[in-house]
């Protein structure tokens, strides 16, 4: 408001040096009284008037420092804030979620949207700061000449509402399909990231490539669209600006009768107050038109908020914080009890009534045909699912009456890919682990990878590639293993955690838990029979539903489902 006031009043400054200057005493406008009052009689106005004009710019250069440190300190703290808020409603959704999202989604909103978030912040103080400057400027025009300001006043209102009503609207609905056009560019390039893999061995990059590049053009042309429309509104004011100099100019002459002189210092005055209010009200127009196009994009960080807070309202979530975790003991055996399981409202049951025991210390398969449930059972163990009804137990208590994290703990996770991260071998088995070097050490030499990782150029400080692409499959599994040993688990859950290897891998990572996990609960999901031949209980699934159980030769001896998968395969290799 300081800053504003200042602004007008030096401009008003230029009405005295005008007038000084062309030795005219109009005596037409308050402005005189005011001046007349401020310089006195003995003082030279013209003097006076460039020192105020001087110490008034000191002023203002120092709050336009100011002003400006605190926009980017806004900016800067509302990115912030709105970094952590999105992380932290991220990490706290469960898996399903994640499922359930498109990659490409949440990219862009940690990233593309959180930054329009803090840029939008930063564009309404820049809004406010110029809506001041031109309501001061506005009533300062009003007191220099009232006639001709409620014209221009008459012509501004219906000329805002037109913008309104026609480039605003079409600002903010250009800036949402901008931003969905940035949204499904974001997931192109991000699919093709993570599957360049894929991508390389069937040579549809240029698959790849076309998909990006219609993405691209669609942003090309909403990009212009957005661009072109904002920039409408500075235009008219520009060409209304300068229609009122040189109509003003003609009306001036013809109203005086071209005796002008005296009113010089308020028609200048006048044009100079327009001149500085122009670009002020250009500046609301531009930063509302930024605001409405960033609007969909903070409306996407306002849905994820709105989705979580609803979460965390919800009847189920709120009576689970409120109901005490257990330590995790396990003394006896895991149960599924009548648990029945589908992926989402309206699709049919995935895990159909199951009930089984897996005693502790045994080691327990699950094998079955494609499609029969098995990873299913593995989410619901690593609570990556809930099941929809029924339960799965350890000794007796529902496993999510104990506490997450220490039940986690004590559960050893190996799936058929394993996450490798863009960082060294030691803090890719350390995965956030407080630990010492001899600890990693040692639960490499356990994983059988103690050997492999020294052949590498830099040992256990070798970088490993995105995705772990200097690496074979095999070598991954065996980080994953030694990542596994370190946290010293009671269970152990492999979820087809050979199925992407040759022959010789698979039997050196079977090795390497075989020699580990004596005396730990193992839970074998197998598709290929070889990996569990040993097991104390081989459960057949089918259809979601248990159809046999038995170690292999009783279940070779029944001649059943599991014979029928046995010869298969044999036959096959
Ligand atoms: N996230 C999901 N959303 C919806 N349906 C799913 C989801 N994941 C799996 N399914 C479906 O659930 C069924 C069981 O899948 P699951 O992955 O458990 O089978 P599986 O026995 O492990 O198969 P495979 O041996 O091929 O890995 C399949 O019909 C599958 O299409």
């Amino acid at each position: 408001m300081a800053f504003s006031a200042l602004d007008v009043f030096r401009v008003a400054l230029i009405y005295p040096i005008v007038n000084y200057g062309l030795d005219v005493n109009s005596n037409l406008s308050i402005f005189d009284t005011i001046f007349q009052l401020i310089f006195p009689l003995d003082v030279n106005p013209f003097i006076a008037s460039g020192i105020l004009l001087a110490v008034t710019t000191l002023f203002m250069t120092g709050f336009e420092i100011i002003i400006a440190y605190f926009a980017s300190l806004t900016f800067a703290s509302v990115r912030n804030t709105t970094d952590h808020l999105v992380f932290k409603i991220l990490k706290s959704q469960p898996y399903e979620y994640f499922a359930g999202h498109k990659q490409g989604d949440l990219l862009y909103i940690g990233q593309i949207a959180v930054n329009q978030t803090g840029s939008a912040v930063n564009n309404f103080i820049i809004f406010i700061q110029n809506l001041l400057l031109c309501t001061f400027y506005l009533l300062f025009i009003f007191i220099l000449s009232f006639e001709i300001s409620i014209f221009i006043l008459i012509f501004g209102v219906m000329f805002v509402f037109f913008i309104k009503k026609i480039i605003f609207t079409r600002i903010y609905n250009h800036g949402r399909i901008l931003n969905d056009v940035s949204k499904v560019k974001s997931v192109i390039y991000n699919e093709f990231i993570s599957g360049i893999k894929s991508i390389f061995i069937t040579d549809s990059i240029k698959f790849w490539a076309k998909k990006y590049d219609v993405a691209v053009e669609k942003l090309l042309k909403s990009y212009t669209k957005v661009v072109f429309i904002r920039r409408i509104p500075g235009i008219i004011n520009n060409f209304i600006l300068f229609m009122i100099i040189a109509l003003g100019a003609i009306g001036l002459y013809i109203f005086t009768d071209g005796n002008f002189l005296p009113y010089i210092g308020i028609f200048g005055t006048y044009l100079l107050a327009l001149y500085r209010m122009i670009p002020a009200l250009n500046g609301c127009q531009t930063q509302y038109g930024a605001i409405m196009q960033q609007l969909p994009a903070i409306e996407s960080v306002y849905d994820l908020l709105k989705d979580y807070e609803d979460s965390e309202l919800s009847s189920e979530k709120v009576a689970d914080k409120k109901r005490e975790k257990k330590r995790f003991i396990f003394n006896q055996a895991i149960t599924f009890r009548d648990v029945n399981f589908r992926y989402k409202e309206g699709l049919n049951n995935t895990i159909q009534n199951l009930s089984f025991e897996i005693k502790k210390n045994s080691k327990v398969a699950i094998v079955g045909n494609s499609g029969a449930g098995k990873t299913t059972i593995a989410n619901l163990l690593a609570l990556l699912y809930k099941p929809t009804s029924g339960g799965v137990l350890v000794d007796g208590v529902n496993i999510y009456d104990f506490s997450k994290s220490d039940y986690l703990r004590t559960l050893g996770y190996l799936g058929q890919e394993t996450f490798v991260y863009h960082d060294t071998i030691k803090e890719n088995i350390r995965f956030g682990l407080e630990c010492s070097d001899e600890d990693i050490t040692e639960a490499a030499k356990l994983a059988d990878a103690h050997e492999f990782i020294m052949a590498t150029p830099d040992g256990y400080e070798t970088i490993i590639g995105d995705q772990g692409m200097k690496l074979s499959g095999g070598q991954r599994q065996r980080v994953a293993i030694a990542r596994i040993m370190l946290r010293k688990p009671e269970i152990l859950l492999l979820d087809e955690a050979t199925s992407a290897l040759d022959n010789v891998s698979e039997q050196r990572v079977m090795e390497s838990v075989d020699r580990l996990s004596k005396d730990m609960t193992v839970i074998i999901i197998a598709h290929r029979l070889s990996t569990v031949q040993n097991a104390d209980v081989i459960h057949v699934l089918k259809k979601g539903k248990i159809s046999e159980s038995g170690t292999h030769k009783e279940l070779l001896e029944a001649k059943g489902e599991y014979y029928n998968l046995y010869t298969k395969q044999k036959q096959h290799n």
